[in-house]
């Protein structure tokens, strides 16, 4: 089902649904072979449910054609007695005692199964959640800023709830199956032509529910993007973190129009479906229905010409009715269940795809105190969507307990250096040594851990503020001297000392009490982090854009101290700041246009004096 293109609300065009989107036999075949991992999941979510769901069900699916066997015992015993007034009716009574019996054992055990199944599907989905985040901590940086993938791990997040449909689905469809087999040998001992017939009055609605079902799959697997554009525009319509800009620049109906647009395509498109769906499903249940009275005239007959008694009338025509229900639900479920299964593929697909970014198999410890330092050489690097080289022959040394700056106009390749420092990205031409060695050959956590970033667009976390200073060392969370440490050192602890709450203060409006902070507030609690992390390379990209004059001069003067005899990289478009550092790097277009101290820039009289005396003018 090719889709109309839409504009988007940045003006691109939507991509037509793909051709991939189409769902072949094979690939439902294919996707089968998904079952086996998914039991396995089953299993290890708790062995003793699974064990206890599968022997539930094999004792229900022998309870349908046991009842009808009793039933028909039953009706044949009602008849002999009406013959032969008179004669004990014991026999009768127990028989409809047993049937009485499996009835009430019959509904325990499908409530049972319910409950089995409810609690099996929480926990799969806890476990699968578990295991998709902890899938996506490994993966790289570039991997989550490419769309593709961003559509893998949403389809991927979606599967991780309602896989109880097909926990329960699976499951079911071997119960039905065991079922099947004990009605279809009741009836094949009468006629084996019935169960013939019986194919004849299912096979259609099955062929159809098929088809219908891979369209609705094509239909929502190409409208991902979208649907991931629906959610982003829900949230950003109706969030705490957007109102402010929402309310001012007057968004709203923008935003609404958008959504409209897009939600009401995708209404229609669906709305076809469900029409033809619910049109083709009755002309095929009317042929089915044909196949069903064919058998029952059949039996009827042999009944009228006693071929048949009345017990096996009934024997047969119920287990007819069962069988057909029970095969059709079994044909339709086997469709829907492959969909399911291929579904489960976007799950799997996602666990698949492998962090290019990793540790070497024999990985060197990151040094005790750094020799000679790091040094670039040749340095090129490119984002994956972009033709533009963000970085390009860039060399030079960051030397042991150096403080370098980085100074360049924005989109210069100030960040993008430094997250190939910490390894977020690895370079596209040239290398990065470290004492010697290719970054790349250090212990991929190792380095992380002892490189300490605070970026300019830090997390703040909705968590107490505590917390949102430990997490620059997350493993000494409870070690509160450390934390109130590295508050003081960034200046945080006055910050929280306002607070109702202190260090146990709940930051940002999202939860129960929390409380807002300002800009400047929220950027001394980030750096407490660098301080919590007792890394020997620190890198501050522009940590102090948001305080005021008075406590930008302090975090400095404390910065220098603090970080005597480490290595730092601060980003920073002030001056102020810059001039501190031992040298200056300035970056122009991802390349090294000038470095040096801050005397010899000044002495170069270069693009450093320039921007140096533009914004010192400024303040005259
Ligand atoms: N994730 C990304 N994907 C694609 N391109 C990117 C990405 N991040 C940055 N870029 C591009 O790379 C170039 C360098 O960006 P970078 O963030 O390193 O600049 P910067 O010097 O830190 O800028 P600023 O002073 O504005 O923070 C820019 O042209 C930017 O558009």
């Amino acid at each position: 089902m090719a889709k109309s293109p839409i504009p988007d609300f940045t003006g691109r065009v939507t991509s037509e649904g793909g051709k991939n989107d189409q769902l072949s036999w094979k690939d439902r075949f294919a996707a089968l072979t998904n079952l086996p991992a998914f039991f396995h999941m089953i299993w290890q979510a708790s062995p003793a449910l699974f064990l206890g769901n599968a022997a539930v069900r094999l004792v229900r699916a022998a309870l349908p054609a046991l009842m009808l066997y009793i039933g028909k015992l039953i009706i044949d015993e009602v008849i002999r007695l009406s013959n032969h007034t008179g004669s004990e009716a014991n026999g009768l009574w127990t028989l409809v005692g047993v049937e009485f019996g499996l009835a009430i054992l019959s509904t325990a055990l499908g409530r049972l199964t319910s409950l089995i199944d409810g609690l099996l599907g929480d926990l799969v989905t806890n476990k699968t959640s578990i295991r998709l985040m902890e899938h996506a901590a490994t993966l790289d940086l570039e991997q989550f800023e490419d769309a593709t993938f961003y559509d893998k791990l949403e389809r991927a997040r979606r599967q991780t709830t309602g896989r109880s449909f097909l926990l329960s689905g699976v499951f079911g469809q071997v119960q039905e199956l065991i079922s099947i087999g004990f009605l279809a040998a009741g009836l094949a001992v009468y006629n084996p032509w019935l169960l013939l017939l019986l194919l004849l009055a299912v096979i259609p609605a099955f062929i159809g529910d098929n088809y219908f079902n891979q369209k609705s799959y094509s239909l929502s697997r190409s409208w991902t993007p979208e649907r991931r554009e629906l959610d982003y525009l829900r949230f950003v319509g109706a969030s705490d973190e957007t109102a402010k800009e929402v309310k001012i620049f007057g968004l709203s109906n923008f935003l609404i129009d958008r959504f409209r647009t897009l939600s009401w395509e995708y209404f229609r498109k669906n709305r076809s479906l469900a029409i033809r769906r619910a049109g083709w499903g009755t002309v095929l249940t009317v042929i089915g229905t044909l196949g069903y009275y064919g058998a029952y005239v059949w039996i009827v007959d042999r009944a009228v010409r006693g071929t048949i008694s009345i017990g096996d009338l009934t024997f047969l025509a119920g287990s007819f009715r069962q069988l057909r229900g029970s095969m059709e639900g079994i044909l339709l479920q086997f469709s829907s269940l492959t969909q399911e299964a291929v579904y489960l593929q976007d799950l799997f697909d996602f666990f698949a795809i492998k962090p290019l970014i990793h540790s070497p198999e024999k990985s060197l410890r990151f040094p005790e105190k750094i020799q000679h330092g790091f040094v670039f050489e040749n340095v090129g690097f490119k984002y994956t969507n972009s033709e533009r080289w963000a970085l390009r022959n860039l060399s030079f040394t960051l030397k042991p307990g150096e403080k370098l700056a980085l100074v360049g106009e924005n989109g210069a390749g100030k960040t993008t250096l430094v997250k190939l420092l910490a390894r977020l990205y690895d370079p596209a031409e040239g290398r990065i040594l470290l004492d010697g060695h290719d970054l790349r050959d250090y212990d991929l956590l190792d380095l992380r851990r002892n490189i300490s970033v605070i970026f300019q667009d830090y997390v703040r976390f909705k968590m107490s503020a505590g917390v949102n200073i430990a997490v620059g060392d997350i493993d000494a969370r409870t070690n509160q001297s450390r934390i109130e440490n590295s508050a003081q050192r960034s200046l945080a602890d006055t910050v929280i000392a306002k607070l109702p709450g202190g260090y146990e203060q709940q930051l940002g409006r999202s939860f129960g009490k929390g409380v807002e902070l300002s800009g400047g507030e929220w950027q001394k609690v980030a750096l407490g982090r660098a301080y919590m992390r007792d890394a020997e390379v620190l890198i501050l990209d522009e940590p102090t854009a948001a305080l005021d004059a008075r406590a930008e001069y302090e975090v400095f003067q404390r910065f220098a101290r603090l970080t005597e005899g480490k290595t730092a990289v601060i980003i920073s478009h002030r001056f102020s700041t810059v001039r501190m550092a031992d040298r200056i790097l300035v970056l122009e277009s991802g390349n090294l246009l000038e470095i040096g101290s801050h005397a010899e820039l000044l002495e170069k009289d270069g693009r450093y004096a320039e921007l140096f005396q533009l914004q010192a003018r400024g303040y005259q």
